[in-house]
């Protein structure tokens, strides 16, 4: 079977760990799991959302992109990407736009890339009822990343699916389509 890498991006709270996970169990792919130093949030687990890092064994990853974002590092890397790969030819990652448009200067044959909005008044509930720290809420979605990809970069445009993940069951059914033309 032919090796697919689905991308998954958008602004914070816009739902792509969900639409992500969403693929994992609908779709049998697999994710891939990036490095960050961001500290982990109450709920996250190292290793299963993030490989938790410091700046030092950051350093020590060979990445296919790695980016900054709201004062911390985040990257790819060839090792988790492979480990996703042993698992499944179809896996799915969760990038900043950045890093979607870096997959897709260097391996577009691979990628499939879908850009996910929601209305800004949904934004930060879903950050609270998620257990996010009220304080890192309000600077995250100030931050100007998070800025930035509120809106789908000009290079991305053509290039990118874009779902309006304001409902759920709508969204299910706009990516089970998708998947049908894409798988
Ligand atoms: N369509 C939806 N309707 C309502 N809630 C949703 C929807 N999609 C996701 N959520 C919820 O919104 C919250 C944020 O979703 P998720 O963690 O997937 O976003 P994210 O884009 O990965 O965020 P971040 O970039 O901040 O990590 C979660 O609690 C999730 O369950
Ligand atoms: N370019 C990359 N972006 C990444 C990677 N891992 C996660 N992300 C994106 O960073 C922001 C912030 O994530 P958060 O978990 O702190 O909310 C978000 O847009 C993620 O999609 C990566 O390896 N490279």
């Amino acid at each position: 079977m032919d090796k697919k890498i689905f991308i998954i991006t958008g602004a914070a709270g816009t739902g792509k760990t969900t639409v992500c996970n969403y693929l994992c169990d609908h779709f049998k792919m697999a994710r891939v799991i990036t490095h960050t130093t961001r500290p982990p949030r109450k709920y996250e687990v190292n290793g299963r959302d993030y490989y938790f890092e410091t700046a030092k064994s950051f350093a020590h990853h060979h990445f296919l992109e790695s980016v900054q974002y709201d004062h911390h590092r985040y990257g790819s890397s060839y090792e988790g990407l492979d480990a996703a790969f042993r698992k499944s030819p179809r896996i799915c990652i969760v990038l900043d736009t950045k890093g979607a448009l870096t997959y897709l200067n260097q391996i577009h044959d691979l990628v499939t890339i879908i850009y996910l909005t929601a209305s800004k008044h949904s934004l930060e509930n879903r950050m609270i009822e998620r257990g996010d720290d009220i304080d890192k809420i309000k600077n995250r979605l100030c931050s100007h990343e998070n800025q930035r990809d509120q809106t789908l970069p000009n290079s991305l445009i053509g290039k990118a699916t874009s779902i309006d993940n304001d409902n759920w069951a709508r969204t299910r059914k706009v990516l089970n389509r998708l998947m049908q033309v894409k798988l």
